[in-house]
This record gives C-alpha cells, structure tokens and sequence, in this order.
C-alpha cells in the first residue's frame, strides 16, 4: 500500500453529476496518503474559430498572439449540465475542485508535501472572467474563463494550504493535437496545416503539437520541490524551431483578492452540491 500511495495517480476528473465516478475512481478509502493528483480533464464545446479576426491579427502584428493564445479569435457555446451548472466551468474546474476537497485528508498533513497538478492554458484570461458570473452563463469565452478560474483557484489553495504540505500548480502543454483540437478543425485539416505549424513553431514555442511533447511541464513539475515553485507562475510545455522541450515559467495575471472570493463563492456551490449528493458519498 505505501508503493502505492506513493505513486502518481492520474485520475479521470467527473463532473459533479457524476459524483458515483469520483468515489469510485478515487478509491480513497484504499489510499493511506496521496502524492500527486493530475487534474488534466477540460472540454471546449462547440468552438468557432473567427479566421477574419486572424486575417486582420497578421495586418496588426498580433497575429502572434493570437496564434499562442487565441485571443480573439475563439468562442464557444456553452450550456447547462445535468447538475444546472455551466457544463465547461462544472468540467473544466468545479468538478475537480470538489475531488479535491474530496481527497483533502490524503493530501495535507502527511510526512512528504503532496502535490495537486492542474492543466491550465495560454488561453485563460483575466477579461473573459466575471466574479459576478464565474460559471460564464452570460458570454462566449466559457473555456477562457473556467482556465481563468483555475488559475485563481490554484493560488487561493497555495495560500490556504502550504501550511498543511499541499502545493498547487497550474501548467499549460501548448497547443496539443488531441480530441479537443480536433473538434475545432478537422484531422485531416490539422495534418495539412502540420509544415505550416512546423514553422510557426520557430516563433512560437509553445506549439507543442504531440501530447508527449505537451506533457513536458507536468514531468518536469514532478521533479520539482514544491516549496522551489512560485504559486503565482504558470508553467509551459515548450518546443523549440528544432524539436527540443523545455519549460517556460511565466507569471500570471492573477489578483489575490479576487481569488479569494471566488474560493468562497466556490465552496458555497460545493455545500449545495454536496447536499444534493449526501447519499452518495463515502462517508
Ligand atoms: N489540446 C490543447 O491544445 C490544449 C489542451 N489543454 C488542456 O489539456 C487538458 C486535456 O485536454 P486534451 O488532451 O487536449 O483533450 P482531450 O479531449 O483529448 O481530453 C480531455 C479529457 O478530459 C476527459 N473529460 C472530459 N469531460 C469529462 C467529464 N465530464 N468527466 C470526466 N472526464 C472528462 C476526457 O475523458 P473521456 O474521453 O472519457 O470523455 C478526456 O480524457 C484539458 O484540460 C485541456 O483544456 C490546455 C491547453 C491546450
Ligand atoms: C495556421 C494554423 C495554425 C491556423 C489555426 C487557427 C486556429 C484553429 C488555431 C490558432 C490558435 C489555436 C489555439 C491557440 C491556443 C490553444 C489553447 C492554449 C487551448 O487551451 C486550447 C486550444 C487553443 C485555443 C488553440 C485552438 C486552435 C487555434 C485557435
């Protein structure tokens, strides 16, 4: 059991509305301590890719920018789940937020830090985020923003918990080909363009472009001290022109106060949910 506790555990993030999965992916009463949880699920329903705004980027010398961040160019539709909340803020970042609380008393207090390790992007931004609409029923940036949250929730529980030997940190793997890229533009698409990115890659290295390549920050974190690491930077899978990976820190547009209220306001829905599912739950 200590091997195993020891070990990394990738665990599959559910939604709150599948709250039977987290008790039953976790295997929580089965751990005595919990070194690493990877919180790499996200969903971007129904992406639209605005390539007039691209066009009018490379008149601009944004184009860049854009290409790294999709600023600008990127909107998605967005809907209610099951549970009534925001289907990409419940996904991308509610849903791991409660396995997290979840796993609290596996994670702090124990001999050894334990390390939460959360899969951000170059795309959240501080605009698409709304304290007073953090689930963002209201706009057409649900992912930009439920990333955004994810940023700021990583720093609240670095203040909240170090103490207790958890730290947080929030990672970006670049633009990855995967199941997500491939709802926004076709494969076949995505393979044509691949000599064209190839070269973008010399200017812009966070075009990762293969999930090992993407995979780097979070390796690298691993072999880290926590106590090294700056909650307030954001850690980038990068590749160089050549081919080779490195990771990038950059700091984040993060305000602290504003963190701290959406902590709040987060384990306010918490509690409802976790009325809803009391009986649920492995107690
Ligand atoms: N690809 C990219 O360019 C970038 C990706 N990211 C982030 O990387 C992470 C991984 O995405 P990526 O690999 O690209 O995309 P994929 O679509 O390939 O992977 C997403 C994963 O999330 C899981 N998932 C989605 N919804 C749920 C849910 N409700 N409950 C449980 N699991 C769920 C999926 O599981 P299943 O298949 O079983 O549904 C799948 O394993 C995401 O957080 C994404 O935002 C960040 C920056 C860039
Ligand atoms: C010549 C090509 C590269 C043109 C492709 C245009 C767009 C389809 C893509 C340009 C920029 C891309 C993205 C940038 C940031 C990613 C972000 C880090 C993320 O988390 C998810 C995917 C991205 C939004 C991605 C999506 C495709 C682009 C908009």
């Amino acid at each position: 059991m200590a091997a195993a506790a020891a070990a990394a555990v990738p665990v599959a993030t559910p939604t709150p509305g599948r709250m039977e999965r987290v008790v039953l992916v976790t295997g929580a009463s089965g751990f005595q301590r919990l070194d690493f949880v990877y919180l790499n699920a996200g969903i971007m329903p129904n992406p639209q890719v605005n390539f007039r705004a691209l066009w009018q980027g490379l008149m601009t010398g944004k184009v860049l920018h854009m290409l790294t961040t999709a600023e600008g160019i990127m909107t998605q539709t967005d809907r209610l789940n099951g549970d009534g909340l925001q289907e990409v803020f419940a996904t991308n970042l509610f849903g791991h937020l409660i396995l997290v609380r979840q796993l609290e008393s596996l994670l702090c207090g124990n001999e050894k830090p334990s390390r939460l390790i959360w899969t951000s992007s170059s795309n959240a931004r501080e605009t698409a985020f709304s304290l007073s609409d953090y689930q963002h029923a209201k706009g057409q940036e649900s992912y930009s923003s439920s990333k955004y949250a994810t940023d700021l929730t990583s720093v609240v529980l670095n203040r909240k918990l170090n103490k207790q030997g958890l730290y947080s940190s929030v990672v970006c793997p670049g633009l990855v080909m995967s199941n997500m890229t491939y709802r926004i533009l076709p494969v076949f698409l995505w393979k044509l363009l691949m000599p064209i990115m190839w070269l973008i890659r010399f200017f812009a290295k966070t075009y990762t472009l293969t999930p090992y390549n993407g995979a780097e920050a979070h390796v690298w974190l691993f072999k880290q001290k926590p106590e090294s690491l700056d909650a307030l930077v954001k850690y980038h899978s990068c590749t160089s022109g050549l081919g080779k990976n490195y990771v990038e820190p950059r700091k984040m547009d993060v305000d602290e106060e504003t963190a701290e209220k959406l902590y709040e306001k987060l384990l306010e829905l918490e509690k409802q949910a976790l009325e809803k599912y009391d009986d649920l739950l492995d107690k």
